[in-house]
């Protein structure tokens, strides 16, 4: 395959093309405790047998800490930095649904480089459940998809899934650490292919494949 990728360091900063970028080292850890605590607000209301009075009651505390943090807000499309990413390629968006540290609905994911590509280890709760005790495929593919493009972006070749092919190999349990693995395995022109996998217990239970394709960004 013939490679003409944009070499990292002509990659634009961000904040040139007008996106307010957020250094993580800079969240305040109040904030990500406070995502922690409201990940497991979810799983515990997703959850629970309490009777009436206490629901009724954890509605107005919840209601009340709403009132307490609502105000200014961050903009759609902020960027979150990793500092243990090297140079322009540690950038994804601060709310990302599969990864972003300030988004309590994502699972608490972190990919992390290695020789190959990119690796995280998860555990998802039943909050995320599709087939009895088994993680819904569409999160699966969500997952994968974070993972293929990270391992694109983190290539020095960020862009968009074109293409995304995912094989359900085992099935995929919930509450129990997952190990995913994403790595860049060709390019052409502005198309970077990517596969990557999810094991259990060092068994795959799914694995994906995309097409990524680098958008032209000014600058
Ligand atoms: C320094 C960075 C600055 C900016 C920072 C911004 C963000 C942060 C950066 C990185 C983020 C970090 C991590 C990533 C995290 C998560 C990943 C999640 C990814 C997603 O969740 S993303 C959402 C879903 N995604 C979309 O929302 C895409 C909608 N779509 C389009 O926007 C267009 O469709 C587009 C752009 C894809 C292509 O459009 P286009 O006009 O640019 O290009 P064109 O059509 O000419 O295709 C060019 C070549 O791709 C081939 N090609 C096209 N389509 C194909 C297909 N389906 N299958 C196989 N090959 C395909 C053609 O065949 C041709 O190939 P060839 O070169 O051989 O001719």
């Amino acid at each position: 395959m013939t490679v003409e990728a944009q070499p990292v360091s002509e990659l634009p900063d961000p904040r040139s093309l007008g996106f307010t970028v957020v250094a993580e080292d800079d969240l305040p850890t109040e904030l990500t405790d406070l995502v922690d605590q409201v990940r497991t607000l979810i799983d515990t209301v997703a959850h629970t047998e309490a009777d009436g009075a206490d629901l009724a009651a954890a509605r107005d505390l919840v209601a009340e800490a709403v009132k307490r943090i609502d105000g200014e807000r961050r903009p759609i499309g902020a960027l979150v930095h990793r500092s243990d990413f090297e140079g322009p390629v540690g950038f994804g968006t601060l709310t990302n649904v599969v990864e972003g540290p300030t988004n309590p609905a994502a699972p608490p994911m972190r990919l992390e480089l290695t020789e190959e590509g990119l690796r995280a280890e998860v555990t998802l709760s039943g909050v995320y459940q599709g087939p009895p005790g088994l993680v819904h495929g569409g999160w699966i593919a969500a997952m994968l998809d974070q993972a293929l493009g990270s391992a694109s972006a983190a290539a020095g070749m960020p862009g968009l899934t074109a293409n995304l092919d995912v094989n359900y190999r085992n099935p995929t349990p919930l509450n129990v650490p997952l190990e995913i693995t994403a790595r860049v395995t060709g390019t052409e022109r502005r198309k970077v292919f990517v596969s990557a996998e999810i094991r259990h217990n060092g068994e795959v239970t799914a694995e994906g494949t995309a097409v990524m394709v680098q958008v032209a960004l000014p600058g």
